[in-house]
């Protein structure tokens, strides 16, 4: 049974998979304090939060079982990225099911500082009927800045469009021929913060964004600039526009976020005639919250269940293409790699993985990952490494990672080889898919083999004697090891060879000091392949 927390409001009709699941418990439990998450986290497998609970390290040091953070929605600034991926805890987001909703908050929010619409509406039911303190402007032929042209922001630059405004965007990843094709004009943001009757902001808040639009900005801005954030409180620095509008440079600004929130009784926006405020309101409808909750739990699901999931934050997403092509190599990556770590003894240097044929023209760093996290997993415990956290971890401890890419691949149409070296010595297992067979380790060393990597073998290094196969049989069988199958690779007649069995169960460890006692038998290894 895996147990998941969530500790915001979220949605109960897109958590319904999880509370349906026969193999999960879910935990509501809102509003508690970082010392409440605490001293309860250690029970539970995932933790569920939107934008409130804040996610420190503290918190996942206590989540001794703790395997992944789901955010219902997109911004992850509440989350502790760095801590969690040294423990190796997934954070996923939801970043597609409130993009619609958020723009559309944007456009509300556009709308009512153009209308003076919450200014108006609390004179009018104040009793004051006053219609010349709110004459406002038109969004048509005006021009609309938007900075961060990613999910929101171009939907954003969409609507504003059938509006009849002018667009200019800026995005570092925006380029001349998108911007063509949405029919926007790419700009600066010293460009936009000079031209546009309106600004509204999209990116997410980073050392780089933190105050984009600041003092600087607000001196060389158009006078009379209507500016947007429902993003993240701090890309615009809340003192300087309160600054900017006492000065007239800005005539109105509506705010959905802050960079305190909530924000103090006394925040200057909360009594400014020129500013318009919601509570982070932005991903706030029944549609959003549905949409979010459902893909964090799936990929939650997907993730305590072991399967392959989608939109972790702490480690370089796989486009889908690329996900389809390396997906079957994962498992026979991390086998790889767990294989080459019990057959080789001694501290770990340096991991050589060497991929061709096909799998030389694409980006293998997710499955190195897997490899990684195999050679890791066993000598640091399969429950702290894993794909998040396992570069990390290898970093940590000064192992050296080469990536080496042949095009040509002799037999196979892909072969993935991993050798490793450490103090004492260096072995190499190669491997790979065999159509209609699955993964195959087919080399050891210099040995041509055919082993299906799982169970439990036993890796012997011997001389090529007549008569070395029988007598390891029979001491096998001595010790009730029933052997499955066998595979013998030698080079030369009568020169050094290996042979790989599969029994059926655990081999004790004075049998295997039996063997390597045996004349003619160097060393004999028992590796376990889950
Ligand atoms: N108010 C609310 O309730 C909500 C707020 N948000 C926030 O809205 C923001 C945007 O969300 P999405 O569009 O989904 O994210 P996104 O990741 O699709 O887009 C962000 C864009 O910002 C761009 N960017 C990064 N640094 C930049 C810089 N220095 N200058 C200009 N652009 C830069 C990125 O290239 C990216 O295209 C995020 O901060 C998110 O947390 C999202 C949903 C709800
Ligand atoms: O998705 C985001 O980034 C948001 O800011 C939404 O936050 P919320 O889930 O409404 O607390």
């Amino acid at each position: 049974m895996y147990k998941v927390l969530v500790s915001d409001p979220i949605s109960d009709l897109g958590i319904q998979q999880l509370v349906e699941a026969n193999d999960i418990i879910v935990d509501k439990n809102p509003g508690l304090t970082e010392d409440e998450l605490v001293a309860i986290i250690g029970d539970y497998d995932a933790l569920l939060v939107r934008s409130q609970t804040r996610v420190t390290a503290k918190i996942m040091e206590a989540g001794k079982k703790l395997k992944v953070v789901g955010r219902a929605g997109v911004g992850v600034d509440n989350i502790d990225l760095g801590a969690a991926t040294e423990r190796g805890i997934i954070v996923i987001n939801a970043p597609d099911g409130n993009t619609i909703t958020t723009c559309e908050h944007t456009f509300a929010m556009m709308m009512a500082v153009a209308r003076h619409i919450p200014q108006a509406y609390m004179k009018t039911v104040g009793g004051t009927w006053d219609r010349k303190s709110f004459v406002g402007v038109e969004l048509r032929n005006k021009t609309l800045g938007v900075l961060g042209m990613g999910r929101i922001g171009s939907e954003v630059a969409k609507r504003a469009k059938a509006f009849g405004m002018n667009i200019m965007g800026y995005d570092p990843f925006m380029t001349e021929e998108r911007a063509e094709k949405i029919g926007i004009k790419l700009a600066s943001v010293d460009d936009i913060v000079r031209a546009a009757d309106f600004m509204t902001v999209h990116t997410p808040l980073t050392p780089e964004t933190r105050h984009m639009i600041g003092k600087a900005q607000f001196e060389v801005m158009k006078p009379g600039m209507r500016i947007v954030n429902c993003a993240r409180g701090g890309i615009i620095d809340e003192i300087a526009l309160v600054e900017a509008i006492d000065q007239g440079i800005v005539a109105g600004a509506a705010f959905d976020v802050f960079e305190v929130e909530p924000p103090a009784e006394d925040h200057p926006f909360l009594k400014h005639p020129k500013i318009i405020v919601t509570p982070h309101l932005g991903a706030s409808t029944i549609e959003a919250q549905e949409n979010v909750a459902i893909d964090v739990s799936e990929q939650v699901l997907h993730i305590l269940r072991n399967e392959p999931f989608m939109n972790a934050v702490n480690m370089p997403p796989i486009p889908a293409n690329l996900q389809s092509k390396l997906q079957p190599y994962f498992t026979l990556g991390e086998k790889l790699g767990s294989f080459i770590a019990q057959s080789t003894e001694g501290a770990v240097q340096e991991i050589i993985v060497s991929y061709s044929g096909e799998l030389a023209e694409v980006d293998t760093q997710p499955l190195t990952r897997y490899i990684v996290r195999g050679v890791l997993s066993h000598h640091l415990g399969q429950e702290q490494v894993n794909v998040v956290n396992s570069m990390h971890l290898a970093k940590l401890r000064d192992v050296n990672i080469v990536i080496q890419k042949s095009h040509a691949s002799k037999d196979f149409t892909n072969l993935v080889t991993v050798a490793l070296r450490t103090k004492k010595e260096e072995h190499i297992v190669a491997g790979t898919l065999l159509t209609g067979y699955g993964p195959r380790i087919v080399q050891i060393d210099k040995y041509p083999v055919d082993v299906t990597p799982e169970g439990n073998l036993i890796l012997i290094s011997h001389n090529d004697k007549p008569g070395i196969i029988g007598r390891v049989g029979t001491l096998l069988g001595n010790n009730d090891v029933n052997i499955a199958t066998m595979q013998v690779g030698r080079q030369l007649e009568g020169g050094s060879a290996i042979m790989v069995l599969r029994v059926d169960k655990g081999t004790p460890k004075e049998v295997l000091l039996q063997l390597t006692s045996m004349p003619e038998l160097n060393t004999a290894k028992e590796i376990i392949l889950p």
